[in-house]
C-alpha cells in the first residue's frame, strides 16, 4: 500500500472542549488507484487530506506513506518525505503570479536539485500531458483560465514523481463538462504515474470513474465501493 491510514483520530481545540474532525479513520490506497471521498461540508474531508499529507499530526493512529510510518519522524523528516513522495493539488492553485507555467514547475526542480535541461524537458512534457499548448505553457497564472491553472497545479504536483497524490475539490470552480475533463485526466495520470490518489469532492457525478469510493460523515469514513484488485 502506498498510502495507509489506520485508526486516525484528529481533533481541533473548540472553546473548552475539542472537536473531533477525524474519528478512527482507516483507508488504504494502492499505487495506480484513485480513491474518491465524498461528504458534506464540515465532515472532515480536508482534515483527512491534511493528515495524509503530513501537514497535521493526528492525535492517534498511524499514517504510512510509501511504506514509511510517519509517526516517529521529525518535522524535518516529514517535510522531506512530503517533498519526495506527496503531490498536493489543493483548491486554490497557489501558483506564483510572476512565473509562467513552465517556470512554476522549474522552481520545484531548483529546490530539488535537478539538472536544468532535464528538468525543463520534464516540465514541458508534463504540462503537455495535462493538456497545455506550447503557448499556454509560457503564460502566467492570470493569463490562464481556472481549469488551465488547475492543470498546471496538477503537473507541478506530479513533477517529483510522488507515490501519493492528494487532490482537494479540483473541479469546484469549473462547469460540469470541464470538471468531468479534469476528473478524466486525474484518473489517467493516476494510472500512468502509478500514484495512490485521494480525491476529495462534493460532486457525486464524478464518482463513477473512481477506482474506490468512500463517504465521510461526522469524521467517520465508510467505504461505499472498494477497488477491484488487479
Ligand atoms: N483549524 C481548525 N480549527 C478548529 N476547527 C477546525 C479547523 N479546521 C477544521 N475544523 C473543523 O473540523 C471539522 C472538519 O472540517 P474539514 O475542513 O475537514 O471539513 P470538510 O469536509 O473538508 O469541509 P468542506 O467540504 O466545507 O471543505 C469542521 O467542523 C470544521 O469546522
Amino acid at each position: 500500500m502506498s498510502l495507509a491510514l489506520a485508526d486516525v483520530v484528529l481533533s481541533y481545540p473548540d472553546g473548552d472542549r475539542r472537536l473531533t474532525a477525524l474519528d478512527r479513520v482507516g483507508v488504504e490506497v494502492a499505487r495506480g488507484e484513485l480513491a474518491a471521498v465524498v461528504g458534506p461540508s464540515g465532515s472532515g474531508k480536508s482534515s483527512l487530506l491534511a493528515v495524509a499529507a503530513t501537514l497535521l499530526r493526528p492525535d492517534a493512529g498511524r499514517v504510512v506513506i510509501a511504506g514509511r510510518d510517519t509517526g516517529g519522524l521529525s518535522e524535518r523528516q516529514r517535510t522531506e518525505l512530503r517533498r519526495e513522495s506527496v503531490g498536493i493539488v489543493f483548491q486554490q492553485a497557489n501558483l506564483v503570479p510572476s512565473l509562467t507555467a513552465v517556470e512554476q514547475l522549474l522552481a520545484m526542480a531548483h529546490l530539488r536539485g535537478r539538472r536544468p535541461r532535464e528538468a525543463r524537458a520534464r516540465a514541458e512534457a508534463l504540462l503537455e500531458r495535462v493538456g497545455l499548448t506550447g503557448a499556454q505553457r509560457r503564460r502566467r497564472p492570470h493569463q490562464l483560465s481556472g481549469g488551465e491553472r488547475q492543470r498546471v497545479n496538477l503537473a507541478r504536483a506530479l513533477f517529483s514523481g510522488p507515490a501519493v497524490l492528494l487532490v482537494d475539490e479540483p473541479t469546484s470552480a469549473l462547469d460540469h463538462e470541464r470538471g468531468a475533463d479534469v476528473m478524466r485526466l486525474l484518473v489517467e495520470v493516476t494510472h500512468e504515474h502509478r500514484t495512490a490518489t485521494v480525491l476529495v469532492t462534493h460532486d457525486r457525478s464524478l464518482l463513477p470513474s473512481a477506482d474506490s469510493i468512500y463517504e465521510m460523515a461526522d469524521g467517520k469514513l465508510t467505504a461505499l465501493a472498494a477497488a477491484v484488485s488487479e
